[in-house]
């Protein structure tokens, strides 16, 4: 099968998936012309707790969330390798299998690029990647919050212009606005354990399979 020329990915912890997730995707596949989005579920997330659902759950409801968008894909590789779930050791196992030539944009929300310094080998990840960053409702503002350090990256590397992510496989950073949507999956687990309705905050398919498994109750 012929790979697709610009390929993004979406990596997560999805506990759970949601519609800002889903949303997302959607807005920078079509702003960038990206032919497939990659969800990568992150088996051990590499800054925060253990998820307390297990990567099945998790891959099992970013499986049903993803289900007739035939731009959207399941990754797996994370759930593949043991210990942290790094995006770098990701982002060269996808090169090693896709090639020199193929443009990956990591995308990713303005919360989460506001914290890159803090990532693995950092400083690594632009000669394997674009990153697409997606500005993210909320307090922070993104240039306001800038570190020395990203803010100099950002000098260095940012792009207006998407044709760039095409002509060149990795090494630019992509501001893009999208529709705001303020859903956040600590947000939905907190509605949970109150025994309140999280409708119209994920797809049903996935609240059902939520409910079917008694996910974030008690002893979810
Ligand atoms: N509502 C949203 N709008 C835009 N980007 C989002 C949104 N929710 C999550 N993202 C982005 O999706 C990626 C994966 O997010 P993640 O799975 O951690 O979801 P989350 O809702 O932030 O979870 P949590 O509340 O548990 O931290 C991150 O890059 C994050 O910035
Ligand atoms: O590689 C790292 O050091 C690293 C540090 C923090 C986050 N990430 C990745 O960024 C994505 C979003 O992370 P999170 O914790 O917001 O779900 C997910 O794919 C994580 O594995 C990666």
């Amino acid at each position: 099968m012929k790979s697709p020329a610009v390929i993004g990915i979406l990596g997560g912890t999805f506990n759970p998936l949601h519609l800002g997730h889903l949303r997302m995707a959607e807005e920078l596949a079509d702003a960038i012309g990206l032919e497939q989005v990659r969800f990568m579920p992150a088996a051990h997330p590499p800054h925060r707790a253990e998820p307390e659902v297990s990567s099945a759950h998790r891959v099992a409801m970013v499986q049903l969330g993803i289900a007739g968008n035939p731009r959207f894909v399941l990754d797996t590789r994370e759930l593949e390798r043991s210990g942290h779930s790094y995006t770098i050791d990701s982002l060269i196992s996808l090169r090693a299998e896709l090639g020199e030539q193929v443009s990956l944009c990591w995308l990713l929300g303005s919360d989460a690029f506001l914290g890159l310094s803090s990532w693995h080998r950092w400083q690594e990840l632009l000669e394997y990647c674009h990153l697409i960053v997606a500005y993210r409702p909320g307090p922070a503002e993104i240039h306001a919050d800038l570190s020395p350090e990203l803010r100099s990256l950002l000098g260095k590397r940012q792009t207006h212009d998407t044709a760039r992510l095409h002509q060149k496989p990795a090494g630019h950073i992509y501001l893009q606005d999208i529709t705001a949507l303020d859903i956040s999956a600590t947000h939905i687990r907190a509605t949970l354990e109150q025994g309140l309705s999280v409708r119209y905050l994920l797809p049903d398919n996935v609240l059902a399979y939520i409910n079917q498994h008694k996910l974030y109750r008690d002893n979810g």
